[in-house]
């Protein structure tokens, strides 16, 4: 023990000097410790408050606003719809600016869409402003088991004195714009329930590549200028049809002989709107419950046809049901009717929704046979009387036919139109010019149908005579 103690304190003096030498080390390493993670944080932390103090202050100095348009999947098809109305607005101005361009094929769309390439600007100009649009793409975040995606945006830059006309204004027009645009190149289709089993579902027939144009459908040009304003006031109307609290719809009556141009004119609409045909096949339908469920199913931006509507509006359908009766097999018929009151039932309950505008066109040759109820105001909004060719529709054809506008004879046509009772139809079909070996020229047409026009006014004089002649004999006190 006493060896152990002097050996103890001998080893005790030199051990307090190595014991504050150790602490000193010790001290130092701590210190060094501390300031390493001082340093850590000073890094980790200081620096993201020093960052974002720099680039607040950056961003104060900055003279531009920047808004980003992304195509990812996280911001949902809004987003998307966004985006893809940008890349069609531009796709118009960078065709003229762009160095480098990419065709994209879009599904329903007629023509590829034009847009820039990654890391691509272009200008545009608006109510004397000029803004830059770019072009990212970044890699999506985190693995899918599709692999890494990229996605692309579109980066809007302008001036921040200017922002609150762009972020109004201007970013209106570019989704209008867009949007107009799609809609114009969009690849219209025809639906129809007549091939479907009872007529109980929409079924596509085939693309609708009608060419009819109003330009080319004869017809006043005042009528003509009428209808199409109707048209694009209705087309472009969702505020107005909001603030009046009427669903956005609207009912056309066409009527006239047929020939007139009726189902031309549909495809006119149908064309000029960028809407899709439903042609709805009323003698199908067997019922009125399924007739509801047909036009509840119409979407927006369509026109739903029915044609001939004074032979379809009352039908009846027979069918036959197997009813098991006392262990026999009985036939038991049950008659099913598509009646007026389904139909206007329809017609009012329709389209409740202010998603977008849907038209109704009917049709008819004998307007005088359909129900009065029918024909009122709000189910039939405009009704267009489609007559016989007068001297008006006549240059129309002349015009698209033969490429005339003025002729020696179109005198004589005009006279012979006020007396005859030609249609469109006839008119069309008589200036066709026959090509090949002894082609048609203008003049050969216009003879043809002046032949054509003197037997229709005949005709028309000898049924006025067989009227005044029946008058006559009916009347006894002659
Ligand atoms: N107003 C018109 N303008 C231009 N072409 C017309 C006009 N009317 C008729 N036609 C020509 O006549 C053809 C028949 O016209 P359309 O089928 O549109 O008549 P419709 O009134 O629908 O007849 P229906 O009552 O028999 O159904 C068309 O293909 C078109 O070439
Ligand atoms: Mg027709």
């Amino acid at each position: 023990m006493e060896n152990t103690l002097p050996f103890m304190g001998y080893h005790g003096s030199a051990g307090q000097e190595g014991m504050s030498q150790m602490g000193l080390g010790m001290a130092i390493a701590a210190s060094m410790v501390v300031m390493t993670m001082f340093q850590q944080f000073l890094l980790t932390h200081l620096r993201g408050y020093v960052e974002l103090f720099l680039r607040k202050l950056f961003k104060s100095l900055d003279p531009n606003v920047q808004i980003r348009f992304g195509d990812d999947d996280n911001g949902g098809p809004k987003n998307h719809e966004a985006y893809a109305a940008v890349e069609t607005y531009l796709s118009s101005k960078c065709s003229d600016q762009a160095p480098r361009l990419k065709a994209n094929s879009v599904r329903d769309i007629k023509t590829p869409v034009l847009c820039i390439d990654v890391g691509e600007g272009v200008d545009d100009e608006f109510n004397g402003v000029t803004v830059r649009w770019q072009l990212g793409e970044e890699k999506e975040q985190g693995e899918s088991y599709r692999g890494s995606r990229k996605n692309r945006y579109y980066t809007l830059t302008f001036r921040k004195s200017n922002r609150k006309m762009v972020v109004g204004e201007y970013l209106r027009h570019v989704m209008e714009e867009g949007k107009a645009a799609a809609a114009s190149n969009r690849q219209l289709k025809l639906y129809s329930n007549s091939s479907s089993e009872h007529g109980s579902n929409w079924k596509y027939i085939m693309d609708f590549d009608h060419p009819a144009k109003f330009e080319t459908l004869a017809m006043e040009k005042e009528k003509k200028e009428d209808i199409i304003d109707d048209l694009i006031r209705f087309s472009t109307g969702r505020e107005y049809y909001r603030r009046i609290g009427k669903p956005w719809k609207r009912g056309y009556l066409l009527h006239g002989p047929p020939g007139t141009g009726k189902s031309t004119m549909i495809a006119a609409i149908a064309n000029l709107l960028s809407y899709d045909v439903y042609d709805l096949e009323l003698s199908a339908v067997l019922s009125n419950a399924t007739l509801k469920r047909l036009v509840n199913k119409i979407p927006c931006n369509s026109i739903l046809v029915i044609e001939d509507i004074d032979c379809s509006s009352k039908i009846t359908h027979q069918r036959e049901r197997n009813t098991p009766n006392q262990g026999e097999e009985k036939k038991e018929k049950i008659l099913e009717t598509v009646t007026l009151s389904g139909l206007l039932n329809c017609i009012d309950g329709l389209f409740s929704a202010n998603d977008g505008g849907r038209l109704m066109v009917f049709t008819t040759n004998h307007v005088e046979a359909i129900d009065s109820a029918l024909l009122r105001r709000g189910r039939m909004d405009k009704h267009i009387e489609m007559p016989f060719c007068g001297f008006e529709a006549f240059k129309v054809l002349a015009k698209n036919y033969l490429g005339i506008e003025e002729h020696d004879l179109f005198g004589k046509i005009e006279g012979l139109l006020k007396e005859s009772s030609v249609t469109p139809a006839d008119v069309a079909e008589n200036l066709i010019a026959r090509r090949g070996e002894g082609e048609d020229s203008g003049d050969d047409c216009l003879k043809k149908l002046i032949e054509v026009l003197e037997k229709s006014v005949q005709q028309v004089l000898d049924k006025k005579g067989e009227g005044k002649r029946e008058e006559i004999e009916s009347d006894p006190s002659l």
